[in-house]
């Protein structure tokens, strides 16, 4: 594959590029083009001012970025947001405020989300009567332990004065 693969991007008035904060990066920062005010575990669906024409083979992924996760609790709901290489349409964000207590003003500019950009494959779908054995087989959600000898730590409000 190209690297870099060129990808056609038109901006609505005021946006900005996406772009890679340091060489390397796998994402490239998308920013609001609005202020936007979440008060706590509300969500909104914000623009970003940006449309792609991602080539075929090739999907965008929206993802949070960390540190407004860690700082402010700042979260997209369908995370990551899935970009198909036949969407022209601008690209939005679905913020969310997961904390319960304090409200997140982010400002027109701020670099909210990351996009990342991936090949991707479509497969032919073939029923069968019986799936090929495996190592793990029908083994999952926990089966390979990994949670300490008592099992899980769990926390719970429930009950509490
Ligand atoms: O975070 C996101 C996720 C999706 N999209 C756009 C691009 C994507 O190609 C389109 C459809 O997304 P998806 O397939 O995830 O949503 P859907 O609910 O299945 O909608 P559709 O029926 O239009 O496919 O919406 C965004 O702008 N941001
Ligand atoms: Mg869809």
């Amino acid at each position: 594959m190209p690297n870099p693969l060129e990808i056609p991007v038109t901006l609505a008035q005021g946006a900005v590029l996406p772009a890679y904060a340091l060489p390397g990066d796998a994402g490239a920062d998308l920013v609001v083009t609005e202020d936007v005010e979440l008060a706590p575990h509300q969500r909104a669906l914000v623009g970003t001012g940006v449309a792609v024409a991602i080539p075929e083979g090739y999907a965008g992924f929206v993802h949070p970025r960390s540190g407004l996760a860690h700082r402010l609790g700042l979260g997209m709901v369908n995370a990551p947001g899935t970009i198909d290489a036949g969407y022209r349409g601008e690209i939005k964000v679905n913020l969310v405020n997961t904390d319960p207590v304090t409200t997140i003003r982010l400002r027109r500019g701020d670099r909210v989300a990351q996009l990342v950009v991936q090949p991707v494959v479509q497969v032919v779908f073939a029923p069968v009567a019986d799936l090929p054995a495996s190592t793990r087989g029908t083994a999952g959600h926990g089966s390979t332990g990994g949670h300490g000898p008592d099992g899980p730590t769990t926390t719970t409000t429930e009950g509490q004065a």
